[in-house]
């Protein structure tokens, strides 16, 4: 039995866990980091567009600060999100985008002086200040009323997680490559490590330590077409699920991106449209002023990406084989910009379509993208229901996004979330300071259990094709689970994925070889896809409204009254076939932002009773305080900074603002 011992273990080393580990390891504990891939092959690699911290430094980001990120992060998420965590964020945004530039991330910057953009189709002239000249630049994005967006052309999460990584050899931090957490060990109330499995060789270890974190990203994978990498699968959520203590928090939430490269699913930035790129139809015609007019191709993602189903529907759209797309057309930019700003998209035209974005329309239809649902944790990272587990990133709920996330906030969330969790797991791991407090047998158990697992499949004799129940179940998820739900398509969806994880109990394979085997990977990563598939459909079924990215076409209006609620899942018992779903509510009397119309999409919300009162309130109290500074205010109508871990307590200064 290898057992390896270790302070903190952090399961994920893309942006989230690579910084949470730098946190812990620099507070003096020994850290130890697993990831199935090399750090720098993480998918944070892949994000394009940028990072919003409230900077204010470029001309279009005069004014900007904490309450318009706070503001804009809430209507984003359709005021699904935990609001202190929020304010958490949108503080801690702007000394992490510092942290990263110090770290060597070449940030763009402002050059002072005149320039010409593209904003709503026309070529505009901008002013920028000379003294932000040199300072960190930032872009346009959709749901947000600045400019605040930071941005390494369209290579930000290339850039970041090359800065973090370093990071983290520089930290002396090992990282343990090609391991997967395939368990986790625990008591039912407590975490102790997990079991991990050697993707080389096949062996089992037990990596056993006093604070465990789950960093290991989204789930879009349980979907056919999606713009995450083929190893988003989901499995430190499915991990912490089948622990039966810890909880999966709005799982239903998902995100579909507006522009992915029809048919690929390959996504093009919305760095794309936030420098001025339009979306038009097959007639040419740009046709988002038509359907929001306020925020045209600039509303957040899941109005977007409605309205362009929408006018696929009404017959708008191009046709092909493959089916109707639409046009992202960036062509309006010019050469120039498109090579310095958005080489990367270039490349990928190139590359994947044959053609030039400076003169030629990318076709695109939205698809997959991002997990808003994940572990739930409470505001410092801690998982709820099982001390010792920590979870970061996208694989989390903290919930910053409620029921849709605006661009740009996930790769913040990565770091400023492994900024506080790495504090949090420090201090956990000095209050139980002294031994690991767990017993071998403990540990033996959880890898005797793993190791019958993996060996029934490998020496049984079931006739059910691991490839086949996973393609089915990416299809189903397409299909019934997607941009537009309903009760119909949900009960058909639930039904069928039970049907598909009773039968991924028989799953036999063909390679029987404990060591590399992508067929033994399939078969048990499939049985715990599945579970995080129904917790999305079951999820879906019963949250009868439409908020953010949950949209129910029998419920279109968001329902305050009836959901201002978080969903979560447990699935106690091996052999139940559905989530055990239960219900956090969102406490309307201590918001800082009462719910209300979002600036975009619909305005048809059925009222929570307490709102009114509350917005009666909030009035007092800002009339109370007069001309009291705005830090003053905000912590009048509602406190975090008991949140913030003290090394992160300092204000943030911009050019003309008094600190
Ligand atoms: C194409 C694309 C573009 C994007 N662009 C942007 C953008 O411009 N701005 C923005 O804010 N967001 C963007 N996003 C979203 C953002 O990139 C991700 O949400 C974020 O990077 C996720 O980081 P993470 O650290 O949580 O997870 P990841 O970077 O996905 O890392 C997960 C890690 O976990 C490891 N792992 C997984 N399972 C296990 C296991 N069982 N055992 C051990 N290790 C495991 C993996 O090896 C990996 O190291 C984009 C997403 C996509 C798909």
């Amino acid at each position: 039995m290898r057992i390896v011992y270790t302070d903190v273990l952090v399961v994920g080393g893309g942006l989230a866990g690579l910084r949470a580990a730098v946190g812990a390891r620099r507070r003096g504990h020994d850290v130890i980091i697993l990831s199935l891939v090399p750090p720098k092959r993480s998918h944070s690699a892949a994000a394009q567009g940028g990072m919003q911290a409230s900077l204010g430094n470029t001309a279009r980001g005069e004014g900007d600060n904490e309450d318009v990120h706070f503001e804009d992060t809430v209507r984003g998420s359709d005021w699904g999100c935990d609001q202190q965590v929020a304010r958490l964020f949108t503080h801690t945004a702007p000394q992490a985008v510092r942290e990263l530039a110090a770290w060597g991330v070449p940030w763009n910057r402002v050059a002072a002086g005149e320039r010409e953009v593209v904003m709503d189709g026309r070529r505009v002239s901008l002013s920028e200040r000379p003294e932000a000249h040199g300072l960190i630049a930032a872009r346009d994005f959709g749901g947000t009323k600045k400019w605040r967006t930071c941005y390494v052309s369209d290579g930000t999460g290339h850039a970041m997680l090359y800065a973090v990584s370093d990071r983290t050899v520089a930290e002396g931090i090992p990282v343990h490559e090609r391991m997967e957490a395939i368990a986790l060990i625990h008591d039912g109330t407590r975490c102790h490590g997990a079991v991990v499995r050697n993707l080389v060789s096949g062996e089992l270890s037990a990596y056993v330590a006093r604070a465990t974190c789950i960093a290991t990203g989204g789930f879009g994978r349980i979907y056919r077409v999606s713009s995450n990498a083929v190893i988003n699968e989901g499995m430190g959520a499915a991990i912490a699920l089948e622990t039966g203590a810890a909880m999966l928090g709005n799982m239903e939430a998902v995100q579909f991106h507006p522009t992915t490269i029809f048919p690929a699913g390959i996504l093009v930035t919305e760095g794309c449209r936030g420098d001025g790129g339009l979306l038009r139809d097959a007639a040419g015609h740009r046709f988002m002023p038509d359907y929001e007019p306020e925020k045209k191709e600039l509303a957040s993602r899941d109005v977007v990406s409605r309205r362009m189903e929408e006018h696929i529907r009404a017959g708008k759209g191009v046709k092909t084989r493959f089916g109707d797309h639409l046009w992202l057309d960036i062509t309006l930019l010019g050469a120039a910009h498109i090579d310095g700003r958005l080489r990367e998209v270039k490349e990928i035209c190139q590359h994947f379509l044959g053609i030039d974005p400076s003169r030629d329309l990318i076709p695109v239809r939205p698809a997959q993208h991002y997990s808003m649902g994940g572990i739930r944790t409470d505001a410092r990272g801690q998982a709820r229901g099982l001390r010792g587990l920590f979870a970061c990133g996208e694989a989390a709920c903290w919930d910053l996004h409620g029921f849709n996330r605006l661009g740009g906030n996930s790769v913040a969330e990565t770091v400023v979330a492994g900024m506080i969790v790495g504090e949090s797991m420090a201090d956990f791991v000095e209050s139980v300071n002294g031994d690991l407090q767990v017993s071998t047998s403990l540990v033996r158990e959880f890898l005797d259990a793993e190791q019958a697992r993996l060996d029934a499949l490998l020496q049984g004799n079931g006739r059910e094709n691991a490839g086949e129940l996973m393609r089915r179940m990416q299809d189903i998820m397409t299909d019934k689970v997607g941009i537009f739900r309903s009760g119909e398509l949900l009960s058909a969806a639930v039904e069928e994925l039970q049907a598909l994880l009773v039968r991924s109990r028989q799953i036999g394979i063909s390679t029987r070889r404990p060591g590399a085997n992508p067929e033994l990977v399939t078969a048990y990563r499939v049985q715990k896809m599945l579970k995080l598939a129904l917790c999305v459909a079951w999820g879906a079924l019963q949250r009868t409204e439409s908020r953010g990215a949950h949209y129910r076409e029998d419920f279109p209006r968001r329902d305050d009254a009836q959901w201002l609620k978080r969903t979560l899942a447990t699935w106690s018992d091996a052999f139940q076939t559905l989530p055990t779903l239960s219900y956090e509510d969102l406490d309307v009397a201590s918001m800082e932002l009462p719910p209300g119309w979002r600036g975009y999409g619909a305005r048809d919300a059925i009222e929570h009773p307490l709102t009114a009162g509350r917005v009666s309130e909030i009035a007092a109290i800002r009339q109370a305080f007069g001309h009291a500074d705005r830090f003053t205010v905000q912590q009048a109508l509602m406190s975090y900074e008991h949140l913030v871990p003290e090394c992160f307590r300092g204000r943030n200064a911009r050019l003309g603002e008094a600190s």
